[in-house]
């Protein structure tokens, strides 16, 4: 990247020194915010801001020079006083990192340090073209005013929103509890990206509450951007929604909205501000947004259920980004997340659409039955499918960015992609018209599609052909579709067509001219002498440096410079006409780009059809996509029969499997059924051993329901799904022991947020409840949280855990199953291969309780005589105070290899100890007791596992502390 680097210019030593002295001047800056310079043709970047450009975009801190600084501001120079440029494309890079990654701020000045943009993450606007991005989702902001209730615990949180990219503001109110249950619910299902808060952080009454809501937002991935509390006053709101909407709508919204969110607007409006920018005047829709007609998700269950790909600094995967063109669907690299999974979308507004649905999965029923039964139609009718996404869908721009485009700096070329855009519509009416003529789908189903896709498109063909008109009549399509041009039809305009004819006129002298010429000097006019509309002299000739001796002999040639490519020469004649010749299409391009800009205001008078246009067909690209990735899963996905919320609380899913992870080469997929029933198994319990499927299978049975109920299909082989109305998450801290009390704290914060969010129609999932800290203190919440979910909320909850006394649990609610990993065998169907070769896996889970010595369950997998596995069942049950027995497993942390591979050489070992007791007749002692001839059998086992033993071999270690 160092290659592209540009140099630093100034004209001498003391403006680069006065620029540095203004640099200081600079108020200071807030903290992750970056300060570029614009430099023309590349920016430049000083102090801990290069360093941080340095480290974090070139890798290298070679890149970065000394600053020329006057003794006095190098005195006053707190920072490293060093500096790096960055050319356009690097910027872009360096934009994206900072506003969608990590969540800085930043700001543009011009040479003399006026600030020129500026730019947050839940607002681009301004440096939007510089990223040169295709947004595949929405960018919103919120503001929050809340407000304290002191008495029952509860509060009010006025919120607004607004979504600059398309030109959407919002406003509602939350009531919320102590654990802000509700803002963490909204923020997700909005993918806010910044939130405006009071900045009440020196008031000691509230300072802790406002650091309550902060460590919220912050867990939701989302910027923390704190404003005086000034700012949230709700005076003059509705003039300047008025002015945003364009309509006198606005005035009455007093009476619609809260104090609160209108005060959490106006410090939006006035942040953003939206009302010193002319294009963003009267482009406003005012949208509602209602927390409940979505699932709640809270921010672990986004990580939980991979719903997005997610990078290191980017927990919820933030924007799934395209570098300008098309986008791929995003399945070019390996699928890690529900998102990649699902997105075979061809248009950039279905992309868009598609992360909006994962974040708000529906939760009424007949809703979501239209999006079966759409993905359904689509699965049917393969060919129409095809027709869709290879001929239509990769054609349709992204009308958002377009509509955006035109209105900043369009040219005839965005107009002539939304008339091709036009053009598209009447056709794909007609396939669906063609197709829906078919006998096969249910009628139903057919008024359906005609109602979601079909009536929305058909009606704007007719206002569309006025359009198609305007720019056929204006355009010249052939000059686009020959040459590429953009260019006005002459015919259009009378003055265009004479300076044209003058043009053509002067460019046949030209010609004549460098024939004439060519002939004088004796060079061919194809391959020796050319002729060229060079950018600083215009019309001339060139010939190469060798044959320019030619010239000198002849006194009527210019000479007009040499490079190495040759001299560019031309004679009086030529010089006065390229001369005319420049003046004439200056002229013309004047006279076009007042055409244009007409052309250009017509087409966006049209915006909100297209707008309308893309959003069915966005719709139509997200369906096509379900339809698509439930067809060609490993294993076709199925169509879930559902149940209603606050109805029969009931999900069974056979032979279920976990999308993503089914997904992956290495991985062959071990299905699980799983069956929740209300009041009689709603609550499962989930042991077995360290990296036995555990996690897997809750969190699947997560994504299951979430896919069910954003509309797609589901990978199992049969499924019964109970709509809820939240998923809730508790994944464990993991190997975060090191945290120590803090990883208790967050876990009993989350915990109690969940317990505050879910009603009997949620869906809990935990993992590893209270692994950080320690057993005694971690069991008991694990024990308290569980009794609390099973006994008084009596929603679906999964829990996996380690606690095995949790088991216990049981015994005390009906509700309450357990469930085991245990052990798997895949047979080999292949006759040819020998025995040895079966892949003993785990990952089956069945009910019961794990006996926790999964090498006994081998034992009995590889048909071991039944008296031995009772024998050394009857051991490890000697064993079996259950808390070594635990401890020795968590102590024993093998890894998947490390079972697979002791599974495989303790088969062998133990098919060797029955070989011996065989040989040796102990298995049918007629001369000594049962006992002795079970102790000698104990003998051999552990004459053998010594024999075989290996210094480094853990897994059979463990298999010993349990079997001998
Ligand atoms: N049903 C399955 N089929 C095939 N492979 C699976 C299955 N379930 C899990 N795996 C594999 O096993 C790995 C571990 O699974 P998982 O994390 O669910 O185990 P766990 O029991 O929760 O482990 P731990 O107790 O250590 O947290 C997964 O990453 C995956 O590779």
């Amino acid at each position: 990247m160092s290659s592209t680097r540009p140099e630093l210019k100034f004209s001498d030593v003391s403006e680069e020194r006065n620029f540095y002295k203004k640099y200081i001047a600079l108020p200071k800056k807030l903290l992750k915010t970056i300060r570029l310079v614009d430099k023309g043709e590349y920016y430049t970047v000083i102090g801990s801001d290069a360093v941080f450009v340095a480290d974090s975009v070139y890798h290298t801190q070679s890149v970065l020079k000394n600053c020329q600084l006057d003794p006095i501001t190098a005195k006053n120079f707190d920072e490293p006083a060093k500096y790096v440029t960055v050319s356009l494309q690097v910027l872009a890079t360096l934009l994206k990192l900072c506003l969608l990654d990590l969540g800085y701020k930043v700001e543009i000045y011009d040479k003399s340090w006026k600030l020129t943009k500026s730019a947050s993450p839940g607002n681009i606007e301004q440096v939007n073209e510089l990223m040169n991005l295709n947004i595949d989702s929405s960018i919103v902001i919120a503001s929050l005013k809340v407000q304290w209730n002191s008495q029952d615990g509860n509060c009010v949180i006025g919120i607004s929103f607004i979504d600059t990219t398309a030109y959407k503001v919002g406003m509602l109110d939350i009531v919320d509890n102590e654990v802000y249950s509700n803002l963490e619910s909204f923020l997700i299902q909005l993918g806010v990206k910044e939130c405006l808060v009071q900045d009440l952080t020196l008031n000691p009454n509230s300072n802790t509450e406002v650091q309550k809501v902060i460590n919220v937002i912050d867990r939701c991935g989302c910027v923390v951007t704190l404003l005086k509390n000034s700012e949230f006053s709700e005076k003059d709101v509705e003039l300047d929604l008025t002015k945003l909407l364009g309509n006198d709508l606005a005035l009455s919204l007093p009476q619609k909205y809260s104090k609160l969110s209108m005060g959490a607007c106006n410090a939006l409006i006035s942040y953003l501000q939206l009302l010193s920018e002319q294009d963003q005047v009267g482009k406003y829709e005012l949208v509602e947004h209602k927390l409940k007609e979505f699932m709640k998700l809270d921010a672990s269950a986004i990580k939980a259920l991979n719903l997005f790909p997610q990078g290191p600094q980017n927990p919820f995967g933030g924007n799934n980004l395209a570098v300008s063109g098309f986008t791929s669907g995003g399945n070019s690299g390996k699928i890690t997340s529900l998102f990649q999974l699902l997105n075979h979308c061809r248009t950039n507004a279905g992309v868009r659409l598609l992360n909006e649905w994962l974040k708000q999965p529906l939760t009424n029923i007949d809703q979501i039955t239209k999006r079966h039964d759409l993905v359904d139609y689509l699965i049917d009718q393969i060919e129409l499918r095809q027709m869709l996404t290879t001929d239509f869908l990769p054609m349709i721009p992204d009308i958002r960015r377009l509509t955006k485009k035109l209105n900043k700096r369009g040219g005839l070329e965005d107009v002539l992609k939304i008339y091709q855009f036009s053009k598209k519509i009447p056709e794909i009416v007609q396939i669906f018209n063609s197709f829906l003529e078919d006998e096969g789908p249910v009628e139903s189903v057919k008024e359906l599609v005609r109602s979601t896709w079909l009536a929305p498109l058909s009606q704007h063909v007719e206002p569309l052909s006025k359009f198609e008109e305007m720019v056929e009549t204006t355009v010249d399509l052939d000059a686009y579709e020959e040459n590429n041009e953009f260019m006005i039809k002459i015919e259009f305009n009378e003055e265009l067509a004479k300076i044209r004819g003058n043009l053509d006129a002067l460019r046949e002298e030209i010609h004549t001219i460098h024939l004439d010429s060519a002939e004088d000097l004796g060079f061919d006019p194809d391959k020796k002498l050319k002729l060229e509309n060079h950018h600083l002299h215009g019309w001339c000739m060139r010939l190469t440096r060798n044959d320019a001796k030619e010239l000198r002999k002849h006194k009527k040639y210019i000479e007009l410079s040499t490079v190495k490519a040759g001299i560019f020469f031309s004679t009086k004649q030529l010089k006065s006409i390229a001369n005319e010749t420049n003046i004439l299409q200056k002229e013309y391009d004047k006279q076009q780009a007042a055409l244009v800009r007409e052309i250009i205001s017509i087409t966006l008078t049209y915006t909100p059809v297209f707008e309308k246009l893309s959003l069915v067909l966005a719709h139509l690209d997200v369906i096509s996509s379900f339809a698509h990735t439930s067809s060609y899963a490993p294993i076709p996905y199925i169509r879930p029969k559902l149940h209603p919320m606050n109805s029969e609380r009931r999900t069974h899913l056979v032979s279920s499997r976990h999308p993503v992870l089914e997904m992956q080469d290495d991985i062959s997929f071990i299905s699980n059924d799983v069956t929740l029933e209300s009041g009689k198994g709603d609550f499962l319990i989930i042991t077995g051993p360290n990296m036995g499927g555990k996690s897997t299978y809750i969190r699947q049975v997560g994504v299951i329901s979430l896919m069910a109920q954003i509309g797609c299909f589901v990978p199992c082989e049969e499924a019964e799904i109970a709509i809820v109305d939240a998923i809730l998450c508790r994944v464990g801290a993991g190997d975060s022991q090191l945290k120590g009390v803090s990883t208790f704290m967050v876990e009993i914060l989350e915990t109690a947020s969940i317990l505050k969010n879910a009603s009997k129609n949620s869906l809990i999932i935990v993992d590893e409840l209270g692994r950080g800290t320690s057993t005694y203190d971690g069991f008991g919440l694990a024990w308290a949280i569980a009794e609390h979910i099973a006994g008084k909320i009596g929603c679906f909850a999964l829990f996996a855990t380690h606690f095995h006394e949790l088991t216990e649990l049981s015994e005390k609610l009906p509700n309450v199953k357990n469930m085991h990993v245990v052990a798997h065998i895949e047979k080999d169907t292949n006759e040819q291969k020998h025995d040895d070769e079966d892949i003993t896996l785990l990952y089956k889970v069945e009910p019961g309780i794990s006996d926790q010595s999964f090498g006994i369950h081998v034992a009995e997998v590889v048909q071991f005589p039944e008296k031995i596995v009772k024998m050394a069942k009857r051991k490890a049950n000697e064993l079996d105070d259950l808390k070594t027995s635990n401890e020795n497993l968590k102590k024993a942390k093998l890894s998947l290899q490390e079972v697979n591979e002791g599974n495989i050489r303790l088969k062998a070992l133990l098919e060797q100890w029955i070989r011996r007791v065989k040989e040796e007749g102990l298995d049918t002692p007629s001369n000594i007791s049962e006992e002795a001839s079970q102790h000698k059998i104990q003998e051999l086992l552990r004459a053998i596992a010594n024999e075989s033993e290996n210094e480094n071999d853990n897994y059979l270690k463990y298999i010993k502390t349990l079997l001998l």
